[in-house]
């Protein structure tokens, strides 16, 4: 069906390729009904044809756009249907969203433009939608051009739903962080999940340091500035492909949001150390911990995922981190993984890694922004099935941390059951393991983001970071 739209572009000369509205209605339709992942589904549906550059921005735009806003979206639409939204055909619902979106968010179409090109689509595509569908379509978004601006709903009396139409996040969630958090806290979270994040990359200090390689972004015509909290991160002014980034080749920048960025730092490994990263695919914190140990000493990187580990080879090895001993296992069976491999890993005996990251699967509520296709797939049971996964790793990872070692648990999901419920719990059936700060790790700038046991907590944030939690605990001297 989607293929057909791909070889059928609504224009009466075939041999043009698709247009770029076209593609991205050819990814919304693909996305929702095979539940892949975003990223996945473009470069499944447009790395098959050659694509302008230009084109492929724009499609990419919208589709994002779409999906972030989409609840906002669907609220506008609604004056100006006579039946609800989900009773239409799925490509009608589309085409009124892509609509809808260039008319409220994209300055630069003409409103005309934005009507017509839906219109022009649901003809084109009259065939596969059984009939001509394309009046409604006119006749809908027309209208929403002509309707006065709606106003956003006022937050009482009902806070979750209101923020729910404002920032297009579902509402089970609204409800859960107003519950959580209060109205205004939660409309923060909610704000950010809405945003779209800056370009943000960690310099690999290991080739080059941050004000350098600010110079030869300037140098390059690229605006760029340093990251807040982190000391290692420089923000681009405007997105671009990662590739023409000065430097890809050469390592001497990983992207990477600004609070994932303080993990490894709180870890604070140490040269000629052994280092255990039990959740390390792609390998943004390996590399980044292997940096901070000057490519002194070991750190096996597991994953569970061996193409996911694929990836984090190639990323150690274009920024060169050399110490990686990269591991594919389940670590749920990390004790009996690690004594088989102690001799091929060099690992002096079982039980003795000096510091161990857990960066937890989790539901990533906190990168949600980057996910909007997401948001419909996530659920409160969700969380449960985290926790038990989590707690599991978190026991099988501290059975091989030596006395005296230090262990960092982080999740891009700072939801209760997901962090501070884990930890309560390990440390309740752990007496051998204690809690520490994790100020002292961290510069002055990330203070308001440490919670009163010491954690961090990054949700909600003014500054555009992801939402991270982490917690860095440490195994008692002298305790087995
Ligand atoms: C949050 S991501 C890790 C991100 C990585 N630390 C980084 O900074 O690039 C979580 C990883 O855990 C892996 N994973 C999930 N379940 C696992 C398990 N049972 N054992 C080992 N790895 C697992 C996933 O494949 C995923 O790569």
């Amino acid at each position: 069906m989607i293929g057909r739209i791909m070889s059928s572009p609504p224009t009466s000369k075939p041999s043009l390729p698709p247009s770029a509205r076209a593609r991205a209605l050819a990814v919304l339709l693909t996305q929702h009904k095979s539940g892949d992942p975003l990223d996945e589904v473009c470069t499944r549906l447009w790395d098959r044809q050659a694509m302008d550059s230009r084109d492929r921005a724009f499609a990419m735009e919208l589709v994002y756009g779409v999906l972030r806003r989409q609840e906002t979206l669907d609220w506008r639409l609604e004056p100006a249907l006579k039946k609800p939204l989900p009773r239409l055909p799925l490509m009608v619902q589309m085409l009124l969203r892509m609509g809808m979106y260039q008319l409220a968010y994209m300055d630069r179409v003409p409103a005309s433009a934005a009507v017509n090109e839906s219109v022009n689509l649901a003809k084109a595509n009259k065939a596969q939608l059984g009939r001509d569908w394309s009046g409604l379509v006119n006749a809908v978004l027309r209208s929403v051009t002509r309707l006065p601006e709606r106003p956003f709903p006022e937050l009482q009396p009902d806070p979750a739903g209101a923020l729910s139409i404002r920032y297009a996040v579902p509402q089970w969630l609204c409800a859960r962080w107003v519950e959580q958090m209060g109205v205004e806290r939660a409309e923060a979270a909610c704000q950010t999940v809405s945003t779209v994040p800056a370009l943000t990359l960690r310099v690999n200090r290991q080739r080059v340091g941050r004000d350098a390689f600010l110079e030869q972004l300037v140098g390059a015509g690229i605006a760029a500035r340093q990251t807040t909290v982190s000391p290692v991160g420089v923000i681009l002014e405007e997105g671009r492909a990662v590739t023409t980034i000065p430097g890809f080749q050469d390592g001497l920048f990983y992207v990477e949001d600004e609070a994932a960025q303080l993990i490894p730092l709180i870890l604070d490994p140490q040269p000629d150390e052994h280092i255990l990263d039990v959740c390390a695919a792609p390998g943004g914190k390996t590399t980044h911990l292997a940096e901070l140990m000057s490519n002194r000493g070991q750190i096996v990187a597991m994953d569970r995922h061996a193409a996911r580990l694929q990836v984090l080879k190639e990323n150690c090895q274009r920024l060169g981190a050399t110490i990686i001993a990269p591991l594919v296992a389940d670590a749920r069976e990390l004790g009996m993984v690690v004594s088989r491999q102690a001799t091929d890993l060099q690992i002096p005996s079982p039980g003795v890694f000096d510091r161990i990251l857990v960066d937890a699967p989790c539901s990533g509520m906190g990168v949600l922004r980057r996910h909007p296709d997401a948001k419909g797939q996530k659920d409160t049971e969700m969380f449960v099935r985290h926790h038990t996964l989590q707690r599991e790793i978190l026991e099988r990872a501290s059975s091989v941390l030596r006395p005296g070692g230090v262990l960092v648990y982080s999740t891009c999901s700072t939801e209760p059951e997901e962090t501070e419920a884990v930890i309560a719990r390990f440390c309740q059936d752990h007496s051998d393991c204690v809690r520490e700060s994790i100020m002292p790790w961290l510069p002055a700038s990330a203070f308001p983001f440490v919670t009163e046991q010491g954690a961090l907590s990054t949700m909600g944030n003014a500054l555009g970071m992801d939402g991270f939690y982490a917690v860095r605990l440490r195994k008692i001297q002298g305790s087995l």
